[in-house]
């Protein structure tokens, strides 16, 4: 047996095919959505990302502006440039691009930015509206791993979740996305204080991965058929390597492609909380 492929890519360029219709619908109103993006520092990794962000945008139409500072740039250095980003008309979204240097105060930073403008789905304000269940934007990865599943009709409602990793960008986002109403998921947290890793995995319908731990996720821990979403960006020897191991792919009955996977949704869905954030701002 081997695993359906959970096409990240491929669905990513469905979801990019609608925003470009939007973005021209806006901009025949007169209205370019733009995105901006912070960086602090020279992490060869976050220069990549926030390099092939730009590159989506002039694929859909988006306009991007690019804060680049270095790593030795102070609070307010970081701070002045998250004002200007509010203060910016042409800006319609942004992000920080994190992790940041350890001399900042990354929550300070969240909580400076204007949430209307929070492409990330990561401020403060926006996680809480999550928590309350209304409207927000969403954080893109797990928005992204939603609408994947969703893509290739894997069951979400009565669904036993097992999220492996309680970072706040996927792990714990996306276990407040998974619960609710609307997804109705049953969902166990999993993180490095948990007890019996394999018996949470091994009950799961839906698993995914995001510890930043190669090959965490074994074959044996796998229950046959089970949707698996790799979420693992790690790198050994110059190549990406995920936490789930390939031969995972022999017991799942849907698993993500790595690269190719979760990592194409997630931009994808950026570029939809900039549009968002657009359509919303002239409404
Ligand atoms: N404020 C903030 N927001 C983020 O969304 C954010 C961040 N900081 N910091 C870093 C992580 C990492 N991340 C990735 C996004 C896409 C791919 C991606 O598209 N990867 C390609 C492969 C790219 C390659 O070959 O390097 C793929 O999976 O197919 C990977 C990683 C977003 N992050």
């Amino acid at each position: 047996m081997s695993a359906v492929r959970l096409d990240g890519k491929a669905t990513a360029a469905k979801i990019k095919a609608d925003l470009t219709a939007r973005v021209s619908a806006l901009r025949e109103r007169g209205i370019t959505p733009g995105l901006g993006t912070v960086l602090v520092g020279d992490d060869p990794g976050s220069q990549i990302y926030v390099a092939g962000k730009h590159r989506d945008c002039a694929e859909v139409g988006i306009a991007s502006i690019r804060v680049d500072l270095p790593a030795t740039a102070t609070q307010a250095e970081v701070e002045a440039a998250v004002d200007e980003l509010n203060a910016s008309p042409e800006c319609t979204g942004y992000i920080v691009q994190l992790p940041l240097p350890k001399h900042l105060d990354t929550m300070a930073l969240l909580e400076r930015m204007d949430p209307a403008k929070d492409a990330d789905g990561l401020h403060p304000v926006n996680l809480g509206r999550l928590v309350h269940m209304v409207d927000a934007p969403l954080p893109c990865t797990p928005h992204g791993i939603v609408l994947l599943l969703q893509e290739y009709g894997v069951p979400i409602k009565g669904a036993e979740v097992a999220l492996v990793g309680r970072g706040i960008t996927v792990g714990r986002s996306l276990g407040l996305l998974l619960t609710r109403r609307s997804e109705n998921a049953t969902v166990t947290l999993c993180h490095t204080g948990t007890q019996d890793l394999a018996g949470h995995v091994r009950r799961a319908d839906i698993v995914v991965a995001a510890a930043g731990v190669p090959g965490l996720i074994t074959k044996d821990m796998v229950k046959p058929g089970a949707a698996v979403l790799d979420v693992g960006v790690s790198r050994v020897n110059g190549k990406i390597a995920g936490d789930v191991a390939p031969d995972v792919a022999e017991v799942a009955g849907f698993l993500t492609p790595n690269p190719g996977g979760v990592g194409p949704m997630t931009r994808a869905l950026l570029l939809a909380n900039v549009v968002e954030a657009a359509e919303r701002l002239h409404a």
